[in-house]
């Protein structure tokens, strides 16, 4: 279970981000919605301490993520392409993470294997160095060392952003295998609509750094976010 307390990101006079309260339990797939500047990013950066909250707590099973490290093995994130090694080629980076996950070729290959189709022949095997991919082609990177070692939380900050048709829908598919098989928790900020309601048990919906609804109702997700974004 991940709980925010009170949580407060302020950039000089601004504030950002206001959470008081927010409880995502174990193998939740967690959406994250909000129009640009909402705070989707700033939360999950300081879910994940890259960035330090002015106030408040974020725990991981009641460990504080800003005070402790052991959480970081349990916990899988794509953010964007700084989280990657540019200077390598995908196969030599997913080869650097086996031995820091300590998984045997075999773990590696069973891993990559799940991408297949996601990777549409476009990853492994070729001597492009993840510098020179396509912006969607880095997600798919990114996405796969995300998952790597069976992490229990997965942050994933728009993922369906810049990926074709076929693998958004791969990508769909891929997610729900992975909570329904490893009981995976999933945190996913998203800007489209559709994805995120199609995987997601719950979403939240942020407005200049604040909840300000919290959807469970799958049934009445859609129609509450498009009243919403129509404005
Ligand atoms: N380092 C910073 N210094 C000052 N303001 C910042 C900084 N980082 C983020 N902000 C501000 O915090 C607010 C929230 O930004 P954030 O990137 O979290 O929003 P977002 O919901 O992820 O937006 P988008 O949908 O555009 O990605 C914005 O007003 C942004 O300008």
């Amino acid at each position: 279970m991940i709980s925010v307390t009170n949580l407060k990101k302020q950039y000089k006079e601004a504030v950002v981000l206001d959470v008081p309260q927010l409880e995502i339990p174990k193998s939740e797939c967690f959406g994250l919605v909000g129009n640009n500047g909402a705070g989707k990013t700033t939360l999950f950066r300081i879910m994940l301490d890259l960035v330090r909250a002015t106030e408040g707590t974020v725990t991981l099973e009641g460990e504080d993520v800003s005070k402790s490290e052991a959480w970081k093995g349990r916990t899988g994130a794509y953010l964007d392409e700084h989280m990657l090694l540019a200077y390598l080629t995908p196969d030599e980076y997913f080869e650097t993470l086996r031995k820091m996950y300590q998984l045997s070729e075999e773990d590696l290959n069973l891993h990559l294997s799940k991408f297949t189709e996601l990777f549409n022949d476009e990853i492994q095997g070729k001597k492009k160095y993840i510098r020179d991919l396509s912006k969607g082609n880095l997600k798919k990177v990114g996405i796969a060392a995300a998952l790597m070692g069976n992490p229990e939380v997965v942050y994933l900050d728009e993922p369906f952003e810049n990926l074709d048709p076929s693998s958004q829908i791969r990508l769909k598919k891929l997610i729900l295998q992975e909570k329904e098989k490893s009981q995976t928790t999933f945190l996913i900020s998203s800007h489209d609509l559709n994805h995120v309601t199609e995987i997601c048990d719950r979403i939240v919906l942020l407005e200049k750094g604040k909840v300000i609804n919290d959807l469970r109702d799958r049934n009445a997700m859609m129609a509450e976010l498009e009243a919403y974004f129509t404005g």
